[in-house]
């Protein structure tokens, strides 16, 4: 039987789970491709960390000895950063290499020169690891969301955020302690600034963007906003409310763009966000004929990111459909939104600035507010922290979103 031949660019947490994966579901893979699939060839950084895990793989840093390998049909890109990895993605593409990555950070920046290299190419981009880990959400957009016109994706992307708040509310641990175990269990990026601060989070609600709605949001007009800020005291208070910290990304399709933010909110027990924790992630995606559809799994670690680009080599020869843009934009003037959000710290509703509407205080700690998303950024006082919340609430009885 002739044979796919693979090459792996990195060995880390999900190279390794890969390689794995390729060996424990060779049987599979065969009656699914009808060839075996062999992984000939691995790329790392430092060489002295690794041991080959066969001796017929080439085992190298050197990418001019993966890119010259006499038979190579795919290279799978387990990397960290952007440079040199689109570089080695491009040169791969031109050979008529199928690519597949779960670099995100690489794939916000550069994913749609290389859609557009693989397509002159005629070869397959695979890219389900690069968002949500082991969710399918890229093919189920792809595949199955041709028609709707999508309105709406809102998600939790990060897996090692979601872990640190849960850890955080669950254990009492510190914000340090939750993001060390974290990083044992791989779930964290090799700089975890980029979980943390919502870059990475950012990145994939970019790649999302561009699969639903054929745009990226503006980069310089999106809010990014990460979790370091959260204490241990706000958990403690807003859980003793009834409300949990989740880190959520929300990508739009309005009258003036695209409008993306990534920031911490609010939910409680009505809201579906409320019980997805630890490494889950969850997304939500609104299709004007469809409705709401919601995926919920696990966002990082090992074998689920493994999952998604083993199901990416399972589809390396079948025929993408093509994109269907532009589709359908809201007409109108955009409406300034008002949402409700939980101001927590030692604050005095007279000195807010308008036009803040106060609706209560729940603690003496806490005041309830309406307003819109700009307002929050008007307020610079010391120590007071406002953070949406999203989903229904009620107060004194009264519904409020
Ligand atoms: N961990 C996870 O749960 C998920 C990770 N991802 C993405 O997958 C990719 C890999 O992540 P992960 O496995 O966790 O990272 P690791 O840090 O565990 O592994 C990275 C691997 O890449 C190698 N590497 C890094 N830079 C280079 C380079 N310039 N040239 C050659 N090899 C290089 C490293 O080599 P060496 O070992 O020699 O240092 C290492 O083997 C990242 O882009 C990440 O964002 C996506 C979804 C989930
Ligand atoms: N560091 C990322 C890994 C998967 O994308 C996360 O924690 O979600």
């Amino acid at each position: 039987m002739s044979a796919i031949h693979i090459a792996l660019l990195g060995y880390g947490t999900v190279g390794k789970g890969v390689y794995q994966t390729v060996q424990s579901h060779q049987k599979k893979l065969q009656a699914l491709l009808g060839k075996e699939v062999k992984i000939v060839g691995i790329l790392v950084k430092n060489i002295n960390k690794h041991t080959k895990p066969d001796e017929d793989v080439l085992l190298t840093d050197d990418f001019e000895k993966i890119i010259t390998l006499d038979q190579l049909d795919v290279v799978i890109d387990a990397i960290v950063g952007t440079d040199p990895c689109f570089t080695y993605l491009q040169q791969a593409i031109k050979r008529g290499c199928h690519v597949i990555t779960a670099n995100k950070e690489m794939f916000a920046h550069h994913g749609g020169q290389l859609k557009q290299l693989a397509s002159e190419n005629g070869v397959s981009l695979g890219f389900e690891a690069t968002v949500a880990g082991g969710i399918p959400v890229i093919q189920t957009i792809k595949q199955l969301l041709n028609v709707n016109n999508v309105d709406k994706v809102q998600g939790i992307l990060n897996g090692t955020s979601n872990f640190i708040l849960t850890k955080m509310r669950e254990e009492n641990l510190p914000f340090a302690s939750a993001l060390k175990l974290a990083q044992e269990k791989g779930y964290a990026e090799a700089d975890p600034t980029n979980d943390v601060d919502g870059y990475d989070a950012f990145y994939k609600a970019v790649i999302l963007s561009e699969l639903a709605f054929g745009e990226a949001p503006n980069w310089d007009e999106s809010i990014r906003e990460g979790i370091r800020g959260i204490t241990p005291e706000q958990v403690e208070i807003f859980s003793s409310l009834g409300f949990r910290f989740k880190h959520v990304a929300s990508i739009e399709r309005t009258v003036s763009g695209i409008q993306c933010t990534v920031k911490p909110v609010l939910v409680n027990v009505q809201h579906p966000f409320y019980h997805v924790e630890g490494v889950q992630n969850a997304v939500s995606i609104d299709g004007d004929i469809v409705g709401n559809i919601s995926l919920q799994g696990p966002g990082a670690g090992m074998l689920p990111t493994a999952s998604a680009v083993i199901e990416d080599l399972a589809h390396i020869n079948r025929k993408n459909l093509p994109e269907a843009f532009p589709k359908q934009k809201p007409e109108g003037n955009d409406a300034s939104t008002l949402s409700f959000w939980a101001i927590g710290g030692d604050v005095n509703a007279s000195i807010l600035p308008t036009p803040i509407e106060v609706i209560d205080r729940i603690h003496p700690n806490v005041l309830i507010v309406r307003a819109p998303e700009e307002t929050k950024y008007a307020i610079h006082l010391p120590n007071v922290h406002a953070y949406q919340i999203l989903g229904d609430v009620a107060f004194r009885g009264a519904v409020l979103n």
